[in-house]
Order: C-alpha cells, then structure tokens, then sequence
C-alpha cells in the first residue's frame, strides 16, 4: 500500500486516537461483540460530529469512516470493490456476487438481477405465507409462557422460505431444529462471525493450521453438497420437461420457479451457468437472506412488544385488511400494510441487521467535501450513524417514531440505506421487504406481543431505552430477542 499517499489523508482527518505500532487502531475493535458493536456506536456519532468523516489505521492500511449521506451516496457509486477484510468470506462462497471482485461481480449481478422480477417475487408471497403459518404453529407453544426468545422461530422460518424460494427444496428448519442444513448453516456462520473479527485469522494458510478449520470444512462441504444435488436433480429433471411446453410447465407448478431454475433460464440454460457457479450464487442468496431478514423481523417484534401503541396501530390496518378472517396472506394485501411497513423501516433504521459496509478504493476518488481518498485506503461506511445523524432525522433520532416515513419526505435518499445504496446495493431488498412483512403481518394477526419481563426486579421499563446489541457480523440483541406472547382470542 501507498503509506506515503494515506499519510497525507490523515494529516486532514487525524483524531487524538493512538495508532500503535503494526496494529494501528485495531486494538480499539478487541473485546467482546457488544464491546465491539459500542466501539462502532461511538466511533459513528464522532464522525457525525466532525462533519461525517472519521479516520483509522488498521497495521498500514488507512480506513475511512463515513457517517454522512451525501458523501456515503458518492462513495457507493463510485467504489464498488469490497475491501480485502472481506476476502476470508470468498472462502465459503467462492465469486458469488455478494463479496467477489468487480470483473466477476458486474456480469453475475447483470444474469441475477432478472430473477428479483416483481412477477416472480409476487409468486414467493403464497411461501412466505404458508411458510410464517408454520410459525405462528410453532409460537403457539410458547405463548403464555413468559419470557422466551422468539429468535430461532423467526430466524427457521428465514431458512425455511430462502430454501424454498432459492433451491424449490423444504428443508423444515422450522419442525426439526437438528435439521442438517440448518445445523451446517449455524456452524459456518459462527466460524464465520468469530473468524471476521480476529484478523490474524484472516489469511486462509494459517486458518488452515487452527483447529476450527476441520469443523468449518466438514460444514462447508456439507453444505455444497447438499446444494449440488438439488442441481443435479434440477438439470435432470428440466431435460425431461424439454419437450413440454412452457403453458404445460406453468398450468403444473402455477408459474411457480426457484431461483436455481431462474438463474439457470438467465444466464443461457446448458450454456449457461455451470454447477459451480450455480452453487456459489445460491449460497450467497442463502447467506445473504436468512439471517438478515430474520435479525429485521426479530427487532421489529422486540420494538412492538415496548411500543404498544403502535402494535395497535398495526393490528388495526391488519383488521382493515383482513377483517376477522383467518384467510392466507395474498401479494395483493402487501401493499395495502403501509404503516406495518413504516415499522418495519423505522426499526431497521434504529438497528440495521447490516450495521456497517466495507468497500475499497480502487482508484483515487475526490469527494464532494474536496477531500481526495487515496487508492487502496478502506472504506467503512457506518449505516448505524447514518441512520441517526441529526441533521437527516432531526433531534429525536434516537426516537422510535415509524410516522417519520409516513408524514415527511426522507432528507436524501441514502438517509436510509439499511439495503445499501448504488449499483452494488441489495439486491434482495423487495423480497425481504414482502417476507418480513408476510412473517410480522401473521405474527401480528394471532399474538399481542408483550415486553419480557424483566429478571432484575429494580429493572424499569423504559420503551425509548436504547437495546443492547451486538455486532455479530450483523448487528443482534444481546437479549436473544426475548419477549412474551399472548393469544389473541377471536
Ligand atoms: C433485511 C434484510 C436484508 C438486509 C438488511 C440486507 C442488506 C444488504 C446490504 C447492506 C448489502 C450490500 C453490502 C454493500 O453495499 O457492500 C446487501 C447485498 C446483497 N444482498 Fe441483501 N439484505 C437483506 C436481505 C437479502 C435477501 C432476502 C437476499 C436474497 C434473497 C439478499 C441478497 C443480497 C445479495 C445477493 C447481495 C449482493 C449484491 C451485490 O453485490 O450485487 N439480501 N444486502
């Protein structure tokens, strides 16, 4: 790296933060996840206040924080190469789009995009549905049982739906939590989770050498195994439907299609995608949409449970909506739940599941403040202080007030970013909007959530009281998401 050149980047952003010797700031990110997650909170509200830009060295590397909206905007579009902090990541999922370099990334996006179609979103509504009834099943046990931890309901029923909607294969996360895949799945992202935040581990050769390797390997191999198969079978069974036509294939499974067959059809069929690139780019839709829509439905769930008034405010739209019937969520009744989805943002705004994006300059890049950030210097744009800088959300930003998206327009439009933002954003960000809407709409329409009680009785309810979380590569509750449930009786 060009020391000399981050040199002079920092002599324009310096803070009275020692950098030690080969390390330089990574010391401060040492500790625990909430330790970690607090660091991040701080360091956020400091860029904030000295106008969006807070600078950090990581050994001989110069990381850029950016808290600011206009100047994460332009830092999205412009710089599209993830930073090398990520790249332990590719080892799982290979050049899947989510972490792979630019040139592998551009063309991927480009056959992946298609698949998002509004037409063939709509169609995953009637799994979202049938899917979260599941769930409401399973609650049902736990309801009227005080405090327990709606967690590993919410987060089964993410991998239940993604499964469903990515590979056209039931795991039944939900039923067994022994379940292998899903088993597979927690191990990794464990491994993971610990592995991000301890750099010496970053280098595949020394991970190779530690102990956790083997159980990550054994995952992992679990893991692609299993999706193989489910390719394997698809390709047979799509050369034995050839000479059936579309109309035939469409009047059989009512235009239903995994993403697996639609990447297949996108990217040119036989000549298309090969097995091994089918399965990284399922794998990171697995990776990338279980926990992060489970981690958004689990904090609007613990929000409603504080906030009373507004769970009432949603169930009464739910009642517009559906009346007194017990009839399945349609995609028409989506867009009719308009506050349900100010909740739904208005949490992920408070505690985005992805609290922070890492990028890379590739090329040197000037931003709007003139400031010019030199090539391979790192970016960390800090979405948890975007979403609460003052000057896009007013005083009471830290404030849960979901009316926010209904009765003002939004300041700019990369105030909110908890999808991030430019050509590289999430792609999946209307499927998980409809999921977690379909999954808190159910939710909602058979339980009152309450608060738990607290454990420590000179413990106050405060509902503005700020959650303790974690960062966990996504940001979680250090409370596990423990709330109660109560029936509501017809
Ligand atoms: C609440 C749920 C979700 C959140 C908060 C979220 C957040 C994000 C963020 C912040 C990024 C971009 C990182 C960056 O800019 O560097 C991203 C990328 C991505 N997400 Fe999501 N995501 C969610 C759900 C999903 C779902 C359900 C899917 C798929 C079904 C998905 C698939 C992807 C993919 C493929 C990318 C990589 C895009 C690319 O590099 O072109 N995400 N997501």
């Amino acid at each position: 790296y060009k020391k000399k050149e981050m040199m002079k980047v920092w002599e324009q952003l310096k803070n009275d933060y020692t950098a030690l010797p080969l390390i330089g700031h990574a010391y401060m990110f040492f500790g625990s996840q909430e330790e970690r997650m607090k660091t991040f909170q701080r360091l956020g509200k400091e860029s904030t206040e000295r106008g969006g830009l807070l600078a950090l060295w990581q050994g001989s590397r110069l990381y850029v924080m950016i808290s600011e909206p206009v100047m994460a905007e332009y830092v999205l579009k412009t710089c599209l190469e993830k930073d090398d902090i990520l790249k332990c990541s590719r080892f799982l999922v290979g050049n899947g789009s989510v972490f792979a370099p630019v040139s592998i990334w551009r063309p991927r996006r480009k056959i992946l995009a298609p698949t998002f179609s509004p037409k063939n979103l709509t169609h995953f509504v009637d799994i979202f549905s049938k899917q979260s009834s599941y769930m409401v099943k399973y609650l049902g046990k736990a309801a009227k049982t005080g405090n327990f931890s709606i967690w590993k309901y919410i987060n089964t029923y993410s991998m239940d739906s993604i499964c469903e909607t990515t590979l056209g294969v039931k795991v039944n996360a939900q039923g067994n939590s022994e379940q292998p895949f899903l088993r597979a799945f927690e191990i990794i992202c464990r491994l993971d989770s610990s592995r991000f935040c301890q750099p010496w581990l970053h280098n595949d050769t020394v991970y190779k050498m530690m102990p956790q390797y083997q159980q990550h390997k054994d995952s992992k191999d679990f893991l692609c195994n299993f999706i193989d198969q489910v390719i394997k079978s698809k390709r047979n069974s799509l050369e034995e439907q050839k000479d059936s036509t579309e109309a035939d294939q469409n009047a059989h499974r009512n235009g239903l299609k995994s993403f697996l067959e639609l990447l297949i059809e996108s990217s040119g069929g036989n000549k298309g995608y090969t097995d091994l690139e089918l399965q990284e780019e399922t794998l990171v839709l697995v990776l990338a949409g279980t926990d992060t829509s489970a981690v958004g439905v689990a904090f609007t769930s613990v929000m409603l449970s504080r906030h009373q008034d507004v769970q009432e405010k949603v169930y009464e739209e739910l009642k517009e909506v559906f009346g007194d019937s017990d009839r399945p969520i349609v995609a028409d009744d989506l867009p009719k739940l308009k506050y349900l989805e100010a909740v739904i943002k208005e949490t992920m705004r408070l505690y985005p599941p992805v609290p922070l994006i890492v990028r890379k300059v590739d090329k040197d890049v000037t931003l709007p403040t003139g400031l010019t950030l030199v090539k391979n210097c790192g970016i960390v744009i800090n979405i948890w202080a975007v979403h609460r800088n003052p000057l896009y959300w007013g005083d009471d930003a830290d404030i849960f007030r979901p009316e926010r998206f209904i009765d003002t327009p939004i300041k700019h439009p990369a105030a909110f970013m908890a999808f991030s933002h430019g050509p590289r954003a999430c792609i999946g960000y209307q499927y998980a909007t409809m999921s977690m809407k379909t999954a808190t709409a159910n939710l909602l329409r058979h339980f009152r959530l309450r608060p738990a009680e607290p454990t420590d009785p000179t413990y106050k309810h405060e509902k503005n009281k700020p959650l303790r979380v974690k960062f966990d590569v996504m940001m979680k509750d250090m409370d596990n998401f423990t709330v109660q449930l109560e029936p509501r009786y017809k």
